[in-house]
């Protein structure tokens, strides 16, 4: 269902004039708290229209256009109603300062957008500090997992494709650093927005929200250097690794034609447990092909061929995938000597290919039903869900064995076939 979103805000004729990003920031009072040096440069720009400190800083503008748009900076949803409208209280940042829209509404009309007011994004393309980079990470936040524990996501943008690939993140001790990389012109709060922050963002904000609708008053926020490492100096040293291929339906959709959820629900199980790894993942579904060629993989495969033979008959390659990016994206991380989370060999031979990387160790990925098949353990009585997991998936069956087998016979991959199910 569409939905409409009313915002009330204070009416102005500079409307639609172009606003450079930190200009927001700049005349935001969130920002300026315990700033006191800017605070009064604010302050004094309120008295003085027409002053002309912005105007040598962006040429493109008039000091009025600053000092007459309200833009909402902070929007709280209040409530929906049956109609689908949504009505949304916006804090609007104006030369009169903080104001609660909803005091200032009384007095003003409404505005109606389609789609709330957005912020430009803040790197849309390589920063000129990165001249030679192959991947670059353009923002990062903390995601909280439900047994409590949790990582930082990473985006990357790249010179190879126009896709974005992740970095999960655990432990506080590895940081990007095209992502600290001080950007020209940018403020303290672009940072904390791209997520080049050290420690945590305050956690009580949702909590400040609420005074701040009360009485109008600003929130700041403030990061603490905490850290819930628990990291050893080995793994600090050569820390885990998994670098993962996007595979939508195991992942998502509950394919049993293949172990890639769970391969990726255990490597990020074994990483909470050591405090510390990375999780490279890439966008190169179906081994490079895609995700329409892999479907039709699939029924080449229901019609008897293997996985190999299928992606031949398809004119692709048996893999099509590439290592490049996430060989930058490590590199970026400044990992460079790792232990790899993998049963292909040739994946070790392409992270080690001509960049100075060292897999120092490979980690085998032992797929789970096989293991309970080589243990004599029966999953339905015996299966328990191990600690820091949070589902601990298991996938089994007769395409998956399939599946698996040709990765042994045919892909060079280091899995041991379980004695019970023969050569
Ligand atoms: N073309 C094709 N791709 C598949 C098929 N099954 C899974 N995939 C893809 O295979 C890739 C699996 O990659 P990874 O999880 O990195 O694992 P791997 O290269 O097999 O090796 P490991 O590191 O040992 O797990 C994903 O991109 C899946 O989408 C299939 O039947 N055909």
């Amino acid at each position: 269902m569409a939905c409409e979103i009313s915002i009330a805000e204070e009416p102005t004729q500079a409307q639609s004039t172009y606003i450079p990003r930190n200009a927001l920031d700049h005349m935001n009072p969130f920002f300026f708290k315990g700033h006191s040096h800017a605070s009064h440069q604010h302050q004094h720009r309120h008295h003085h229209p027409h002053h002309h400190s912005h105007r040598s800083k962006y040429p493109d503008t008039h000091a009025g256009d600053f000092l007459q748009t309200p833009v909402p900076r902070r929007l709280s949803i209040q409530q929906e109603t049956n109609s689908g409208t949504v009505s949304v209280a916006a804090t609007a940042s104006t030369t009169a300062g903080t104001l609660p829209v909803a005091a200032a509404a009384s007095s003003a009309p409404s505005a109606t957008y389609n789609t709330p007011p957005a912020t430009p994004p803040l790197v849309q393309s390589k920063p000129a500090t990165l001249s030679d980079a192959v991947a670059w990470c353009t923002a990062r936040a903390r995601i909280p997992t439900p047994d409590g524990s949790e990582y930082f996501l990473h985006i990357y943008e790249n010179v190879k494709d126009k896709k974005e690939h992740l970095a999960f993140v655990f432990g506080d001790a590895i940081r990007s650093k095209s992502l600290d990389d001080v950007q020209p012109n940018e403020t303290e709060l672009d940072r904390v927005k791209r997520g080049a922050y050290v420690g945590r963002l305050r956690n009580s904000v949702a909590q400040e929200q609420d005074q701040l609708q009360q009485d109008g008053s600003s929130v700041a926020y403030s990061t603490t250097a905490t850290s819930t490492t628990t990291m050893t100096e080995a793994t600090r040293q050569t820390p885990l690794v998994r670098i993962h291929s996007e595979c939508f339906t195991g992942e998502i959709g509950h394919s049993a034609r293949c172990d890639c959820g769970e391969q990726l629900d255990e490597a990020i199980r074994r990483m909470k447990a050591e405090g510390a790894g990375v999780v490279v993942y890439l966008r190169q579904e179906g081994r490079g092909i895609g995700l329409g060629e892999k479907l039709r993989a699939y029924n080449l495969q229901d019609l008897g061929y293997d996985t190999v033979m299928a992606n031949l008959m398809l004119n692709h390659g048996a893999d099509e995938r590439t290592y490049e990016v996430a060989q930058a994206i490590l590199k970026d991380l400044g990992l460079d000597r790792i232990r790899l989370l993998t049963n292909n060999p040739d994946k070790i031979e392409q992270i080690e290919k001509e960049r100075d990387i060292k897999v120092v160790e490979r980690v085998p990925m032992m797929p789970k039903s096989w293991e309970a098949i080589e243990t004599g353990m029966d999953m339905d009585t015996e299966f328990v869900v191990r600690e820091g997991a949070v589902e601990d998936k298991v996938v089994r069956g007769k395409e998956l064995d399939k599946y698996l087998r040709v990765k042994v016979e045919r892909m060079r991959h280091m899995i041991p076939i379980p004695t019970a199910m023969g050569l």
